[in-house]
């Protein structure tokens, strides 16, 4: 074998053995159960192995010495012993699935907390939907191989050993034509192994693809209809799903040419063995209870040595699954708490901007030094071109991402050195996107504040100007939202995500203004409901408007991640700079008391 290729067969005997251990650790906290199941099933194993030996005495008891009383207490004897066997073989098989279960749904949770925990760079690299399959495929095939297979590797494992032992015991030279068979059996189960693995793999993956093709085109569902594309997403899914069932084929192929192959081989080996122990009787050297034993415990052998030949693809395809498994737990979430990170608390909303650098990618700055001041209750508006840099600075507040360098301090702290949920929770952003749960209204609005009371929730909506279209809806606030929304108006949708902002009663507000028209009654509602909530806090937002610009109390105007002018709406104007070019553009022949659905 070349070297590089044992290397690599190597490495992956290497990491099936780790993520095996790794999938054994999680099952820690129930070890005593663990325990008690696997002496259950050695017992119901042990007890299963002398049934061939009852058969030996019950048909020499027949054969040899014509005995009837010898009969009768023999299958009395062995009807009991069936009974004991079933009751241990239920005890060890009900804990031990118990267990994988177990193990199973904590690792789901272990996952989704992961998930939960890994930042914006994490979610930016990756589909959802290749991220929802690692959650649902993935660990289905460990649940499968733990739920299933572990009861049965235990089981076949002390099958195998004492079929072995007593058929040495009984008669060693019809033992040893068995005996030549294992390192066929081997080297073939090393080789197929690999190859399965490497195919079990392959098809985690391309599922994972799959879905998330699905998941981008359902998610999207209107973009599909508005360009008729249909018939496109449905090709794009039905290639990605034929690729799927290339690869399961060919592991289906590998699978079954491998149980076949081991299958004949054993079947060859029973013949043999009835030649060879019937020679033996007729010789005289073996009784005929002696021979129907042996051919039990080689059936035995046979049925076990199949069985693990399909558990060991079952835990090789679980290898795969958990080899993705604990790539995702590896993945280091990139902002945490620092070590002696203290809460915010009774924030004034006082923010410093010191030298800010941020690049998504080395080498690309985005933003480019940011310094900037903003006291507390003030409406600070971004203005700038498309790319300027102004989504990406208000991420750097909530520490969604850190800056290269610089520092943002509130209240004089320093962000990094906050508690990050404590931060957050300080912190409300209404998006320009906004995102609704496919759940009841209240529980959307509720969602600022998991334990505001119904007076509290009703007194957002109103501050929101949502509770009057909420009352007309059909079951009021607990009519369901259907998913995503679509039930709702731009205008309904955004109302309530400010009655979500206006319950969290953050003290710095990040708006991102929606660039798309809503009517203008629609609009002048959202705009009352946006001032009542700016009421009192700092506000970032970032300004498609000009009602808007012209109640900052300062505006910041950025242009490839620099900041290339500050002031109000009329000293900017009067500085003829890039706002006053970008004003003229979109304002130029307006007369300003309609100009509130302008954008910048
Ligand atoms: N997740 C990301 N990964 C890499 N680059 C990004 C990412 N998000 C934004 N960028 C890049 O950073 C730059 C600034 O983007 P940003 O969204 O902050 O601009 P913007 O001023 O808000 O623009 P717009 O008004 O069009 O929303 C752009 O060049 C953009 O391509």
């Amino acid at each position: 074998m070349p070297e590089e290729e044992k290397e690599v067969q190597q490495r992956s005997i290497k990491s099936l053995w780790t993520t095996l251990m790794e999938i054994f650790d999680l099952s820690k906290p129930y070890r005593f159960r663990f325990y008690a199941a696997t002496v259950a099933t050695i017992i119901a194993s042990a007890i299963w192995l002398t049934v061939p030996l009852g058969l030996r005495e019950l048909l020499d008891a027949v054969f040899e010495s014509g005995d009837a009383d010898l009969l009768n207490l023999l299958a009395i004897g062995l009807f009991f012993l069936f009974i004991l066997q079933a009751v241990f073989s239920f005890t060890g098989n009900y804990h031990l699935e118990w267990v994988g279960e177990r193990v199973i749904t904590d690792l789901r949770k272990k996952v989704y907390q992961h998930l939960h925990r890994l930042g914006f760079r994490f979610f930016a690299e990756r589909r959802l939907g290749e991220i929802t399959s690692r959650l649902t495929n993935d660990v289905g095939s460990i649940r499968t191989a733990l739920t299933d297979s572990l009861p049965q590797l235990l089981t076949i494992t002390f099958s195998l050993i004492g079929s072995v032992s007593l058929m040495i015991m009984l008669n060693w030279r019809l033992s040893s034509v068995i005996f030549l068979t294992v390192p066929v059996v081997t080297i073939a189960t090393r080789y197929f192994g690999k190859k399965i693995r490497e195919l079990s793999r392959g098809i985690q993956d391309e599922l994972a693809d799959s879905t998330a093709v699905a998941e981008d085109a359902l998610s999207a569902v209107r973009l599909v209809k508005a360009f008729v594309r249909e018939d496109y997403e449905v090709d794009r899914y039905q290639t990605a799903v034929e690729k799927l069932f290339k690869t399961a084929r060919r592991k289906v192929v590998l699978t079954q040419l491998f149980w076949s192959g081991v299958g004949i081989m054993f079947m060859t080996t029973l013949v043999i063995i009835f030649w060879y122990g019937g020679q033996e009787v007729l010789a005289g050297r073996l009784t005929a209870g002696d021979l129907v034993a042996f051919i039990i415990y080689a059936l035995n052998i046979s049925r076990s040595i199949n069985q693990s030949s399909r558990l060991y693809t079952a835990v090789n395809s679980a290898a795969g699954a958990s080899e993705r498994i604990f790539e995702l737990l590896d993945e280091t979430p990139e902002i945490e708490d620092s070590p002696g990170a203290k809460p915010l608390k009774n924030v004034k909303g006082q923010v410093t901007l010191e030298n800010l650098h941020f690049a998504y990618e080395d080498g690309r700055d985005v933003l480019k030094g940011i310094s900037f001041e903003g006291k507390a209750g003030e409406t600070i508006a971004l203005v700038g071109p498309s790319g300027a840099g102004k989504t990406t600075l208000l991420n750097l507040l909530p520490r969604f991402y850190d800056p290269q360098d610089g520092s943002i301090l509130i209240d004089g702290q320093d962000i990094r050195d906050l508690k990050v949920k404590s931060l957050r929770e300080k912190i409300s952003i209404v998006p320009q996107e906004i995102h609704l749960f496919g759940t009841s209204i209240k529980d959307n609005i509720l969602y600022g504040k998991l334990d505001a009371t119904d007076e509290e929730v009703i007194r957002a909506a109103k501050d929101a100007n949502a509770h009057e279209f909420i009352l007309e809806t059909e079951h009021g606030y607990d009519t369901p939202i259907g998913e995503r929304g679509v039930k709702l108006s731009g205008g309904q949708r955004q109302r309530l995500a400010i009655a979500r902002a206006i319950l969290k009663n953050p003290a710095i507000l990040l708006l991102d203004e929606a660039t798309s028209s809503l009517d203008s009654e629609s609009e002048a509602q959202v705009q009352e409901a946006l001032y009542r909530l700016m009421q009192n806090r700092t506000t970032f937002v970032i300004a498609h408007r000009l009602s808007t610009v012209q109640h900052a109390n300062r505006i910041l105007v950025l242009d490839e991640g620099e900041i290339v002018e500050e002031g109000t709406h009329l000293e900017l104007i009067e500085q003829k700079g890039l706002y006053s070019h970008l004003y003229e553009l979109q304002f130029r022949d307006l007369d300003a008391d309609s100009q509130l659905n302008m954008r910048f």
